[in-house]
């Protein structure tokens, strides 16, 4: 079979040995980055990073530019197996401790992160062209190297750190002919032994070279189905590498795989116990002990959360109780129960886990970890209906990173728009303040343990370079996906951006035994539908901002993939506001919702100047075309506003030395003159009804300077503060009503509400505590929860 989309790398004409391949295209990977800063130094700003991020992208590109016309055409030489380790030895020493690859049940996701020299500010890599994964079963390849074809490597060197997230080592052929070859990360993630060990054997499906800066050429997997590990005595091994071998038993296989399992090992366990059940004969698969294997490798796979496998491992391993009726195989089917159980809870298929629950309790009615483990799955089944009060007895606080809720999701369904792709739409009217859906993260990534260091992964093609949290992100999501493909429709279903059509088929395929996984389509997914955590803990509507790190953006926060949320399109009037708890994101109505009307967020803090909200929003590769953006992009008075609101900016950036040197009435008259300029450009025919969000900063300062001496004006910029945002308020006698159809909530809204009521108190009228205060009370803590 041959791939349906060649990709780009591989040469068109195959010849013989690796030795003869030559470099037609311009693949890098940058050396690590040495710009060294002492550990003493001050953090560096997002600003900063990004400066440095841009300087070194074009220094790498310009080099690899350069380097590449020198080589192309070039055929290669063959380096000496003496030099190709000369090439590694300063990787190997200059090595940081290798991460953990696989992640451990119960362990920090920022614990097997890749470990970084504290004195390096960035590792880089840069990538490959993006290309699909190869499509080719290893029996349809012929053994020897490019396009159609593979190689058959053994390793000559221990495995180094070639860069934040790849791996490399000395590698032969048969025909003697050595090199380097870099992997990505993702693809040793699942090697019995977490690392490639030296003299190891392996085939890489239709490999290809790329050029390096700072050493020639080095042969390169990206994509995890492009590596497969051989056994000492696998036959498709040249006969002089063979070893003699003396195939195991199943039942020795299955000793290895307990004492892997006793010896904390699960990964070296799951793949003694597949040996053991690929050396049964069918019927013997399906026996007593196929069973025990089954079940076996259940747990070990529970262990690696691979929750896919376990579930189908533990439901292999129930025995037939028509058949037998005895008390030990009921316990041997108990054993299968749970381990089914807890993998479809951690998948969220309630269902399932309830039905394996059940069952336990049949066998034994009063066992308490089944009646407990039942009791948590039905809480998770009225969840999914009910949604959760987050806030109910304990408060937010009280959940930790890993949210133990079901999602909550009922109220909402993804469908086609006419100009937007999928969006999210109301399957019944929500009222304003309440829970649109709640749902736990895909794959969740707190900010990274040492932020001043960060990971910076380059496409070569593009402008944007990823880094910090984000390429964390990628390994998340990748080692999920690789361990759960059932995943694969969901997130891949996900918007991927214009260079990623839909696909036509979402299911993740499967290559000799491995889930083939385009990684450069998952980076882009990533891209277009991760959120960040809000980086400013005061600008959190609700949920605990403990996740985010003040200071850092987005990239560098705590982030993470929530696969139906990532449904909800953009709106700068936005009717639902995120937050999260833990790895919950929660989104809640600012205004009522109709059925069948779109919910929308905000992508980014709506900025009052039209060409730059614009411009954070083509990111995403769109414009918006809300009412608001529509009367800013026709309004004339547009570009004088732009002007006026850079003036405002200036002399609120002065604010501290007028203070001290001019009458701050004359700064007070100075901002209520910049004001009536400003609110010149919002003419009565383009933004009726709309917020003006170039009123909101100077109106705020006002309303601020006028509350100790002059209650009359401070309400009056009080009630244009919230009247900037949008919201409508109509008094009448003492009915106040708020119309929030245009309006954006805002944190600054309820302290000015809160502001009017105190002035009205003041003024000696007494308001009634209804709705907000009697809900929320009047502590200062709860201004958190949006108007
Ligand atoms: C997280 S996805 C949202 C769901 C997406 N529409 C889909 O089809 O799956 C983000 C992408 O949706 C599109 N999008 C979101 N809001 C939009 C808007 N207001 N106008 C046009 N496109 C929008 C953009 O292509 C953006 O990159």
């Amino acid at each position: 079979m041959e791939p349906v989309t060649p990709p780009p790398p591989y040469s068109a004409q195959p010849t013989a040995p690796m030795a003869q391949l030559t470099t037609t295209m311009a693949q890098s990977t940058a050396p690590t980055v040495q710009t060294a800063v002492p550990l003493a130094s001050p953090p560096i700003t997002p600003g900063q990073k990004l400066e440095m991020v841009q300087a070194e992208l074009e220094v790498a590109k310009i080099r690899l530019r350069q380097q590449t016309r020198e080589r192309q055409g070039l055929k290669r030489v063959a380096p000496s197996r003496a030099a190709v380790l000369q090439r590694l030895a300063p990787k190997v020493l200059r090595q940081a401790p290798r991460p953990t690859l696989e992640r451990m049940p119960g362990q920090a996701p920022e614990l097997y992160s890749p470990r970084l020299d504290q004195r390096r500010i960035a590792w880089n890599m840069i990538l490959s062209e993006a290309h699909t994964p190869s499509s080719c079963s290893m029996a349809s390849l012929h053994k020897t190297h490019h396009y159609g074809l593979m190689l058959i490597l053994r390793a000559v060197s221990v495995s180094a750190m070639h860069s934040s997230m790849q791996t490399c080592i000395a590698v032969e052929d048969e025909n003697g002919d050595h090199e380097l070859l870099t992997i990505h990360d993702f693809a040793v993630t699942s090697h019995p032994s977490k690392a490639i060990q030296n003299g190891s054997f392996f085939v890489v499906k239709e490999p290809f070279f790329r050029t390096v800066l700072d050493e020639a050429c080095v042969l390169c997997i990206d994509h995890p189905s492009e590596i497969l590990f051989l056994d000492a005595n696998d036959p498709m091994l040249p006969y002089a590498w063979r070893a003699n071998v003396i195939e195991r038993s199943p039942t020795q296989w299955e000793q290895a795989g307990n004492q892997a399992l006793k010896g904390d090992d699960p990964l070296e366990a799951e793949r003694c116990y597949s040996r053991a059940l690929a050396t049964m004969t069918a019927s013997q698969a399906k026996d007593v002990v196929g069973g025990i294997v089954h079940r076996n490798r259940a747990q070990a796979r529970l262990c690696l959360e691979r929750w896919d496998g376990a579930y189908h491992d533990a439901m292999a391993g129930m025995r037939d109780l028509t058949t037998t009726n005895d008390d030990f195989a009921d316990f041997q089917n108990m054993k299968a129960l749970f381990r089914a159980g807890r993998a479809a809870y951690e998948l969220g298929a309630y269902d399932r886990a309830h039905s394996a629950y059940t069952s336990v309790t049949k066998i034994a009615p009063d066992d308490i970890d089944g009646l407990r483990e039942l009791k948590r799955t039905e809480a998770r089944i009225a969840e999914q209906l009910t949604g959760v009060n987050f806030w109910a007895a304990t408060g937010p606080q009280a959940h930790g990173t890993k949210v133990d809720h079901a999602d909550f999701l009922r109220r909402t369904e993804a469908r086609q728009t006419d100009t937007h792709g999928r969006g999210l739409f109301a399957v019944e009217a929500i009222e304003c303040g309440d829970i649109i859906l709640s749902e736990k993260a895909l794959a969740f990534v707190p900010s990274p343990a040492v932020p001043e260091s960060f990971h910076l992964v380059i496409p070569p093609a593009a402008t944007r370079g990823t880094f910090g949290t984000q390429s964390n992100m990628w390994t998340a999501v990748i080692q999920k996906v690789l361990a759960n493909p059932s995943i694969g429709p969901r997130l891949l279903g996900l918007y991927a951006g214009p260079n990623y059509p839909p696909l036509d088929s979402l299911d993740i395929p499967m290559l000799d035994g491995r889930p083939v996984v385009d990684i450069f389509r998952v980076e882009n997914i990533i891209e277009y539908n991760s959120f960040g955590y809000a980086h400013d803990p005061d600008l959190t509507s609700f949920g605990n901002a403990a996740l985010a790190t003040p200071g850092m953006d987005n990239k560098d926060g705590s982030m993470g993939l929530w696969l139906h949320a990532s449904a909800i399109n953009h709106s700068c009037l936005y009717n639902a506001e995120h937050s999260f708890i833990g790895d919950t994101i929660i989104f809640r109505a600012t205004r009522d919702i109709a059925k069948d009307e779109e919910i929308t967020t905000l992508y980014k803090e709506v900025n009052a100047d039209y060409e730059t909200r614009d411009a954070a929003l083509r990111t995403w590769g769109f414009s918006c075309d809300c009412k608001l953006c529509e009367a800013d992009r026709t309004c004339p008075a547009t570009t004088r506003r732009k002007y006026l609101l850079q003036q405002a900016k200036e002399v609120l950036e002065r604010l501290p030395i007028l203070n001290a040197t001019v009458e701050p009435r004359s700064v007070v008259m100075m901002f209520e003159d910049l004001l009536a300029q400003i609110q010149d450009t919002y003419p009565e025919e383009f933004y009726r009804g709309l917020p003006r969000l170039g009123l909101i900063t100077l109106n705020r300062y006002c309303a601020f300077a006028y509350s100790r001496n002059n209650p009359d004006k401070a309400l009056e910029h009080a009630l244009a503060v919230i009247a900037a945002h949008g919201y409508t308020l109509t008094i009448t006698g003492e009915d106040i009503e708020l119309d929030r159809t245009n309006a954006m909530s805002a944190p600054q809204v309820v302290d000015q509400l809160m502001n009017v009521s105190r002035i009205q108190e003041s003024k000696g009228q007494m308001a009634v505590p209804s709705g907000f205060e009697t809900r929320y009370g009047k502590l200062r803590e709860h201004r958190s929860t949006r108007a």
